[in-house]
């Protein structure tokens, strides 16, 4: 790709970006959030037109005007939130990614995924359904999709945010054997050691334009961050213990069902005190959105109880609870915690629209409002091109921190927050880590459920362990020895029965 240009009104995504990419070849993307790698890889995939530049493979121009430009040609790429029909099989989904036209049967299909999944290692079970499978397997189904069409380059958006250090692993054997057999992969990651441990060479933009390529072997963490920030960051994982006071969250036995019925959180039990944070620890899925959803009052809870300061919520709505000192960043960024239509200002406001009523017309105080979504953008460092464009339109990580810094701005008594740096540049990390700390330390209780374990070290005063919808054990985050493999064993389930003796005993 060369001197790629692509404007979006008050913004320029790319400004003259460049990439090579050789055969056979593992390259990873790196830039900060909004840098524009996004908005590359969407022209490279023919989903954006681009203004000015070149897109050449094998030495030939390509015209992309569409994905489906993009796959004829053996480009082909594995979106964040997975493009499945999940009620479908999985040579069902195969077979609908054949262009239109190809006289394949099902059981062709299926044969063929059979075969192409043994060619590369990729197992799969061709007759499970979606929505039965890990979210590991069913990025595997995502990559079985485009090597069944012969896509010689391969496009992944921060494949490993949602995988567990097993499906980490595994991935990165396939796509090690991918590009043995000369398979092309861009990357598109945050993680500078997994970059290191993955990629044979890093591309690092900058504002739009790709300032700098290195071999990983010759470079490091520290220089990468360097390069994209334009600045040393340090990233202070040592946790400093808090002076906690009073429990202020607590909740006492609580179930709660999800959204297929099951039961998600299964008798919870956990107290988070003033000033302090809790971490929750454990894998995706193991009823932790859930918990935090039914604290909130956005799913119902059939039995238990959430209090705050020893009132109990129940009967409480949404909003009620926001007033009684509630704030809440949901995982789920887009679908949630914002309304991507609204403009940045606008939801720089949201959740306080009842309180600005009672403090007699700031509401109505365009100067005031502005004034406000203003210092949220310039404290978050919020990369947009004003307060009024639309919310969706920013990259990832932007609107990640206009919803953590609506929540924060409102020194609310209790946080509860969910992967709050995930798709996170690491300055950006850098500073909703600093974000937090000073909360805690201004006295708010946080909830921090995470599936980065670093992040519950960096962060957390107390770390609870949760599985199938239990706290299986509440821990000091205090360095000692072995620390880490116990909450990897108890993540994994292990050692239940000591940790339900325990819990009985109510350590
Ligand atoms: N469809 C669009 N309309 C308007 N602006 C857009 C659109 N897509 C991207 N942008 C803007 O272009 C810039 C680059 O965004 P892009 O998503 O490419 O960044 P990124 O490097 O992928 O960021 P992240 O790491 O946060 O995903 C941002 O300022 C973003 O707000």
């Amino acid at each position: 790709m060369r001197g790629i240009v692509k404007r979006f009104p008050g913004v320029v995504a790319n400004d003259g970006a460049t990439l090579e990419v050789a055969q056979g070849e593992i390259h990873a993307l790196l830039g900060e959030n909004g840098a524009g790698k996004s908005t590359l890889m969407q022209i490279l995939y023919g989903m954006q037109k681009a203004d000015a530049g070149k897109v050449e493979l094998d030495g030939r121009l390509l015209q992309l005007h569409s994905p489906a430009d993009a796959m004829a040609n053996g480009i082909g790429m594995v979106h964040q939130e997975f493009m499945l029909v999940a009620p479908m099989t999985v040579t069902e989904n195969v077979a609908l990614t054949q262009p239109p036209g190809t006289p394949w049967s099902l059981a062709q299909t299926r044969a063929h995924l059979a075969a192409t999944a043994e060619r590369y290692g990729l197992a799969v079970d061709p007759d499970a359904k979606i929505e039965h499978l890990p979210i590991g397997v069913q990025q595997r189904v995502e990559i079985l999709k485009l090597l069944c069409r012969d896509a010689r380059l391969l496009i992944l958006d921060e494949p490993t945010a949602v995988l567990t250090p097993g499906e980490k692993d595994s991935l990165f054997a396939v796509l090690r054997s991918l590009a043995k057999q000369g398979r092309s992969i861009i990357i598109v990651k945050h993680k500078l050691h997994e970059i290191m441990e993955i990629a044979s060479r890093v591309t690092v933009m900058r504002a739009g334009r790709t300032v700098e390529c290195f071999p990983t072997k010759d470079t490091s963490p520290q220089e990468l961050a360097r390069c994209m920030v334009g600045r040393d960051v340090v990233l202070d994982a040592r946790h400093t213990p808090g002076s906690p006071g009073q429990a202020v969250l607590a909740v006492r036995a609580l179930h709660a069902a999800s959204d297929s019925g099951t039961n998600a959180v299964r008798g919870a039990c956990l107290e988070v005190r003033a000033g302090e944070v809790l971490g929750i620890a454990g894998v995706d899925g193991n009823g932790q959105s859930e918990l935090a959803e039914a604290i909130m009052g956005l799913r119902p809870s059939h039995e238990g109880a959430v209090e705050v300061d020893g009132v109990s919520l129940e009967s409480l709505t949404v909003a009620q609870r926001r007033r009684a000192g509630l704030a809440y960043v949901p995982a789920d960024r887009r679908h949630v915690g914002s309304v991507p239509e609204l403009s940045v200002g606008e939801n720089a406001l949201l959740g306080m629209q009842r309180r600005l009523c009672r403090l007699g017309g700031w509401w109505r105080d365009e100067d005031q409002i502005r004034a406000h979504a203003q210092t949220l953008v310039d404290r978050f460092g919020v990369r947009a091109a004003s307060i009024d464009v639309a919310a969706g339109s920013l990259s990832g990580g932007n609107l990640q921190k206009v919803i953590l810094g609506r929540e924060l701005l409102l020194n609310p008594k209790v946080l509860l927050v969910e992967q709050p740096t995930r798709g996170l540049d690491v300055g950006a990390i850098e500073s909703v880590w600093h974000e937090m700390r000073s909360a805690r330390d201004n006295g708010s209780a946080i909830l921090l459920i995470s599936a980065e374990l670093e992040e519950l070290f960096a962060l957390s005063d107390r770390i609870a362990v949760m599985y199938e919808g239990r706290i299986v054990q509440v821990l000091a985050n205090d360095a000692s020895a072995g620390l880490r493999e116990r909450i990897g064993l108890l993540m994994a389930g292990g050692d239940l029965a000591e940790a339900e003796a325990a819990h009985a005993l109510g350590h």
